[in-house]
């Protein structure tokens, strides 16, 4: 028979909005935990900044500053990092696991800035690291990708994956509500990041793009090599621009196997983030708040959806835990957990070979002829158009110009084209369009 094992020794670092929810689990479910695993699950420690602050359920014998010394303590078992940020987030996790230790991270900037050193780090000393949290909160979408479809080839993975910017462009379509005052009440919910500039410049998106894509076609992508653009640039002209048309503006992250002529495996992937108009019929415009929907579509799987809360405190420690079971049950079994693999080395495509759909806004001139120029700098970069309509009339007069699928390089000449005619008084809003044409 084998021995009983002693309880498994935890290492918190960090006790914010995400770390005082694992707390919280840790407590609340022990015994179910206990259950589940195999032992007990003990908090052995719980680095923070600011010793003084009372935390509810944490002995304050357990709380250090001292993150270094936790990492690498003897009797410490797994480390769950959820400080955020690169330094000294990075340190501590190839410390602990130097030492052996699995980790469990919700840390999407570090993963998609230095993923390849922390997932060699877990070959080379033979320990785990989960990441669930990392991507889309709550949502089980990582170990799907991770497990679930790794016998399967995706080609696509789209869908809202921040929901700091998800609850500020429905509160700016549904309510009304300006950019400021929507982005303070994410931050008062827990939503956004600690520099909330991540969240609406799209590099957190940009972040979680990269570690889908990584995932989801076995080739090695940073944050770097990811298409980004935030939403600071949404105007309340654009959202309307997007009613008009029976849209909703999103901000959207899709990572995408671009196929070749002859080739299984693409020419290469396109990886991107930007707001997008999506019309109103999309499963991904009825996704509101903080919430986060992501499509994955997959040759024998065929198309799936997954739905959730993306951020908040206790759906993404939901998904720490998750982790931290598993990771668990691996120590307890003596079995490691899955291994990164990034063997397909495919180049990731510049956002100008991309193929996509614009709406472009213009203010013109009301007078003959407008509309044969415009549509005369579409044709010059073999652009098509889908539909043109004129609102209003003399100074007033507008055209709603939307796209067929084109280069991105070709459409973005285009309107650089448009801002150069006499005709044209101004490119009032530019988006892009994703659904189905
Ligand atoms: N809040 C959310 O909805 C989600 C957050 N995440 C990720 O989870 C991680 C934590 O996020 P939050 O809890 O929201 O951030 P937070 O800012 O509320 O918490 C981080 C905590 O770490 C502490 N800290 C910073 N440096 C430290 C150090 N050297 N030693 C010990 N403690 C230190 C800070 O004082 C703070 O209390 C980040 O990587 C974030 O991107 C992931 C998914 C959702
Ligand atoms: N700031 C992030 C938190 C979860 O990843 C978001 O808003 O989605
Ligand atoms: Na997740």
């Amino acid at each position: 028979m084998k021995p009983e094992r002693g309880p498994l020794r935890v290492a918190l670092l960090g006790c914010g909005t995400v770390g005082s929810e694992v707390v919280r689990l840790l407590n609340e479910q022990a015994d179910d935990l206990a259950a589940r695993v195999g032992t007990p699950l003990e908090l052995a420690g719980v680095a923070v900044r600011r010793p003084e602050r009372v935390r509810a359920g944490v002995d304050p014998e357990l709380v250090t500053t001292d993150a270094q010394a936790l990492v690498t303590r003897d009797d410490v078992d797994i480390v769950v990092e959820v400080i955020g940020g690169i330094e000294p987030a990075r340190t501590l996790i190839l410390e602990a696991m130097k030492t052996g230790k699995s980790v469990v991270t919700a840390n999407k900037a570090l993963l998609a800035e230095d993923g390849a050193t922390l997932f060699a780090a877990a070959r080379e000393y033979g320990a785990d690291l989960y990441y669930e949290a990392s991507v889309a909160g709550a949502i089980p979408l990582l170990r799907p990708l991770r497990e679930s479809l790794v016998g399967d080839h995706v080609h696509r993975v789209l869908g809202i994956v921040n929901g700091t910017t998800n609850y500020i462009l429905d509160q700016m379509d549904s309510a009304g509500a300006g950019f400021n005052e929507a982005l303070e009440e994410a931050q008062s919910l827990g939503y956004a990041e600690a520099d909330p500039t991540a969240d609406v410049e799209g590099f957190d998106a940009a972040a979680k793009a990269a570690i889908l894509a990584q995932l989801a076609f076995h080739t090695p992508v940073t944050a770097a090599d990811v298409h980004r653009e935030g939403i600071t640039e949404v105007s309340a002209a654009d959202v309307a621009g997007a009613k008009g048309m029976d849209c909703v503006v999103k901000l959207l992250a899709i990572c995408e196997r671009v196929p070749s002529e002859d080739g299984r495996n693409g020419r290469g992937v396109s990886v991107r983030v930007y707001p997008a108009m999506i019309p109103r019929t999309h499963p991904l415009a009825s996704v509101r708040e903080a919430y986060n929907a992501v499509f994955v579509e997959a040759e024998s799987a065929g198309s799936l959806m997954f739905y959730g809360a993306g951020a908040g405190g206790a759906p993404t420690a939901s998904a720490v835990l998750g982790d931290l079971v598993a990771v668990a049950r691996n120590v307890v079994g003596g079995t490691p957990g899955p291994v990164e693999v990034t063997y397909a080395k495919l180049p990731v495509l510049p956002m100008g070979e991309t193929v996509t759909r614009y709406y472009i806004h213009l203010d013109v001139t009301d007078e003959a002829g407008v509309l044969a120029t415009v549509a005369e700098e579409f044709a010059r970069h073999e652009v098509s158009i889908q539909a043109v309509r004129q609102v209003g009339l003399g100074e007033e007069a507008q055209l709603v110009v939307v796209t067929h699928r084109a280069p991105d390089a070709a459409l973005s000449a285009v309107v650089r084209g448009l801002r150069g005619l006499d005709s044209v008084r101004e490119v009032a809003s530019v988006m892009r369009v994703e659904g189905e044409e």
